[in-house]
């Protein structure tokens, strides 16, 4: 299938059991949250999925491709924003956009054009001569979130995006990316500490100590239970 299918993913840190048999499919157009508490395993997850990391056991397709025996193929069609910013502070908006265009191979006007539109699509298209140093926290990731789209990948991967961020910036890039579902049909898993970042329509997967403790839409697996009860119970953590 395309969209993101991981197999039986098992991942340690000599004695440190970091994953343990995870399975997972995220369907193309859906938006599925990974919401598990610090040292859950989702960092893991993530670096195993951009192959970072080299998996050790299991399987990672990424929009058909399997990321051992095709690693080119599956990485063309992933875009990833990781926990840190990996931004150049001292170039603007629009050459940071473009520098990735160019290790990308994509040059000129067909740069120009895929820079605008994706700027444009996370409404920073009239900062994009700024320098990145001197945009907020929320325009930053917005700016990586553009980025990734450049080479036009089905999959988005994000790791914790929101760290750092105020309220309405945390709501603004929330909300661009689940636009960027309903819109323009990618695949997104969202690795997330943060209950509040999940919508009930959302597909949810409770990550704890390197296993899945529930996986399903988010507002049948809450009932009528508030999410943050519903996690807090699920993961055995006191509030
Ligand atoms: N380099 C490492 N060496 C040993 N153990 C590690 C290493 N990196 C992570 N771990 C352990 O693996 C487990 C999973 O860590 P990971 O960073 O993937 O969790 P996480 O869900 O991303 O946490 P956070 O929300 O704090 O970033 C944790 O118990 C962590 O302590």
């Amino acid at each position: 299938m395309s969209g993101l299918s991981v197999q039986s993913l098992c991942f340690t840190y000599g004695a440190k059991q970091a994953l343990d048999g995870v399975s997972f499919d995220v369907a193309p157009g859906e938006f599925c949250a990974l919401l598990g508490p610090n040292g859950a395993g989702k960092s893991t997850l993530m670096s195993l999925l951009t192959r970072l990391f080299t998996t050790q056991q299991g399987r990672i397709r990424g929009a058909g491709h399997d990321l051992a025996r095709t690693p080119r193929k599956a990485l063309a069609q992933i875009g990833v924003v990781f926990q840190q910013t990996t931004l150049d502070l001292d170039l603007s908006v629009y050459r940071n956009l473009s520098y990735f265009a160019a290790l990308h191979g994509i040059s000129g006007r067909e740069a120009h054009d895929r820079i605008m539109a994706a700027l444009e699509r996370l409404d920073m298209a009239d900062r994009a001569h700024e320098r990145a140093r001197d945009l907020n926290g929320g325009h930053r990731r917005r700016t990586e979130i553009a980025r990734c789209l450049i080479h036009r990948p089905s999959v988005l991967l994000l790791d914790e995006p929101t760290v750092g961020l105020d309220a309405a910036a945390r709501r603004a890039i929330t909300d661009h990316v689940h636009d960027l579902t309903s819109t323009e049909g990618l695949t997104v898993l969202w690795a997330t500490h943060l209950s509040d970042e999940v919508r009930d329509s959302d597909r949810l997967i409770v990550l704890h100590q390197g296993r899945i403790l529930a996986d399903g839409n988010c507002g049948a697996l809450r009932g009528p239970t508030p999410l943050p009860d519903y996690f807090l119970t699920l993961t055995g953590a006191s509030a």
